[in-house]
């Protein structure tokens, strides 16, 4: 709790929007005691601001400074109590139907389209003609227009939730319905109410401040939109008053900006993955032209001294440490190493995929001769894909669950030059052929395939464009052993016959001495060894891959014997006619 209040006294727009929204509060609060009565008529009317009326008169006479600072009071109270009522009528709403579901979802899903459906400024005016004139039924009004919005916002979440694994953990384990939702649900939507409630309360302050300057509200009451309403009454604009209704509004742009400011705030201090921290500006000098060597015979890809940073709350924290390493066209290069060694970064790095957070120091990437690192723009696009491309780790996340692949091929050759949809779903189809999926299922969607399927539509479509190198991050992790040697057969039998090199990046480092032509090893950041696979395997140099290689058991199929040793080429070798676990007639896994 200390912490989280440290955090956001920290936290720049937290603190520029919170002290915001302070002054505001205290100006509605303390200030009507320290000014006129806003409805005296003090002064001659349209007076400009003097050392009697700082801000000068209105059209009446009375003084816009009373005016400015009572409207705050009632303004706000609306604002934050609508703000609160919206959140908790759409939360209850949403998540009640999301979570129950069947029926209950039903009914709540048609009664929150019902509202959605009735436009919310006629619904607001007619409450309004219904109601007893004052605050409560402006609050009552824009209460009722409001709430069907958040309510399906939160019934998305809770729909989102409830699917997850901690929550059928909690079903199984036999908690409460109340409990669940409010232990499991809510804490998890922490983010959503916050950022719901603030801007609820700019929703609510803009729509009162609208519906009084058009006469809707009660205009007797001084708040800011019947300030505009007298000013537009009063002729502000026609007689140039401007001051008559420019601190009104000027205070309202504020409240609207702080409230922004605060959202932002909650989000990402809520959400860490938006805290992003900027690395320090280079030096100088030192930001690097698209350089163009002459490429060294027999090298594809040349990583040079290569050093990356990720900015962090403490400071630079160096992730890659001089790493170097060569290679040519048509080669396996296999990078291993402990999770957070650094392996991944690499990979983003050589398709210009770092997050804001990192950057890379030092050292070159050379591709072909050309210096990726400093690519930009149309130059990265086009690099980016035809000439490298990925296969990701995660199958399922990186096919776009609304979209057939068939699109999403097109998509792929559509980004790199005009290309019709009859040539690309004709490629599509060639391309699912190649990695062993049925041409048909161009027209599938994501959901409808396998984790293995999935993986080989990210290799058809890393290959779609046929690039020099396909770097593949962990693309076999969440497979099993025999989807995962099918799959990587298949890759380098494309490999073979397509001739694109490969940079295979793996923590399975037996794995990748049978694939691979060449291995480096990645520890904290540094290559400690780079060897052949088979000089590697008869006699690893440095201690610390002579210890990722001891502590790998190794199950061969068939006798499923684990061996602590590394294993021999034949026995993982998915190349090779001596792979020791069958293919399974038939399905595509
Ligand atoms: N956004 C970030 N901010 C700060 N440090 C980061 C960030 N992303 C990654 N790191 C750090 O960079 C280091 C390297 O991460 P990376 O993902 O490249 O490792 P990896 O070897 O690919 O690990 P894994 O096999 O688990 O994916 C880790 O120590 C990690 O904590």
């Amino acid at each position: 709790m200390h912490d989280s209040l440290r955090s956001l006294l920290r936290h720049r727009k937290a603190a520029v929007g919170g002290g915001l929204l302070l002054f505001f509060l205290l100006l509605s609060l303390v200030g009507p005691w320290f000014v006129m009565d806003p409805k005296d008529l003090v002064g001659r009317p349209h007076q400009p601001p003097s050392a009697a009326h700082w801000f000068g008169t209105t059209g009446q006479g009375q003084d816009v400074l009373a005016q400015t600072v009572v409207g705050a009071r009632e303004t706000l109270a609306v604002g934050f109590a609508v703000g609160a009522l919206v959140t908790l009528v759409g939360a209850l709403v949403g998540v009640t139907a999301g979570y129950l579901g069947r029926r209950v979802d039903d009914v709540l899903s048609l009664t929150t389209n019902v509202f959605l459906v009735i436009p919310g400024m006629p619904l607001a005016i007619v409450l309004g003609a219904y109601l007893p004139s004052g605050p409560f039924r402006m609050v009552a009004v824009l209460t009722v227009a409001g709430w069907a919005w958040n309510a399906r916002v939160f019934r998305a979440e809770s729909l989102a939730l409830r699917g997850r694994d901690f929550v059928s953990a909690a079903v199984v384990t036999g908690e409460s319905h109340a409990r669940i939702v409010s232990r499991e649900l809510l804490p998890n939507m922490a983010s959503l109410l916050g950022s719901s409630f603030i801007g609820n309360t700019l929703y609510a302050v803009g729509a009162q401040v609208g519906l009084e300057f058009l006469g809707l509200g009660d205009v007797s009451a001084v708040t800011w939109g019947t300030n505009l309403y007298w000013a537009g009454n009063d002729a502000a604009l026609l007689t140039r008053s401007w001051w008559i209704f420019v601190p009104t509004g000027l205070c309202i742009a504020l409240v609207g900006f702080a409230l922004t400011l605060v959202s932002s705030a909650i989000d990402e201090l809520t959400n860490p993955a938006l805290r992003v921290h900027k690395p320090a500006p280079l030096p100088k000098g030192t930001t690097l032209p698209v350089h163009v060597d002459r490429p060294a015979p027999g090298v594809l890809l040349s990583v040079q001294d290569l050093c990356i940073d990720y900015a962090t709350e403490k400071g630079a924290s160096r992730v890659v440490d001089t790493v170097s390493f060569d290679l040519a066209p048509g080669e396996v290069f296999g990078l291993a190493g402990e999770s957070g060694s650094g392996k991944s970064t690499i990979g983003s790095a050589l398709l210009g995929l770092l997050p804001t957070s990192a950057r890379v120091t030092q050292g070159r990437i050379l591709f072909n001769g050309m210096d990726v690192t400093a690519l930009e723009g149309a130059g990265l696009r086009a690099f980016r894909w035809r000439q490298v491309s990925m296969v990701f780790q995660s199958a399922m996340s990186a096919l776009n669950p609304v979209l057939t692949l068939g699109e999403q091929f097109h998509d792929t050759l559509a980004a790199h030059g005009r290309v019709s949809r009859t040539t690309s779903y004709a490629r599509a189809r060639e391309l699912l052929g190649m990695v062993g999926l049925s041409p048909d299922l161009v027209t599938a969607y994501p959901h409808q395939l396998s984790g293995g399927m999935r993986q080989r539509v990210g290799i058809a479509l890393a290959l779609a464009l046929e690039p020099r190198l396909v770097i593949m991050d962990e693309p076999t992790t969440a497979l099993d052993v025999v989807v995962q040697k099918e799959l990587l057969q298949r890759m380098l039998e494309l490999k073979q016959r397509l001739g694109f090199a490969i940079l295979f990046i793996t923590h399975d480092l037996p794995l990748l001495l049978a694939l691979s032509d060449r291995v480096g090893i990645l520890q904290g950041g540094k290559l400690v060894e780079v060897g052949t696979s088979a000089g590697l395997r008869a006699g690893a140099q440095h201690p610390y891959t002579q210890l990722l290689l001891s502590s790998f058991p190794h199950l061969v199929a068939g006798d499923v014997s684990v061996t602590p040793h590394p294993p021999a080429a034949s026995e993982l070798s998915v190349a090779r006619p001596s792979l020791r676990v069958a293919a399974i007639p038939g399905g595509h896994r």
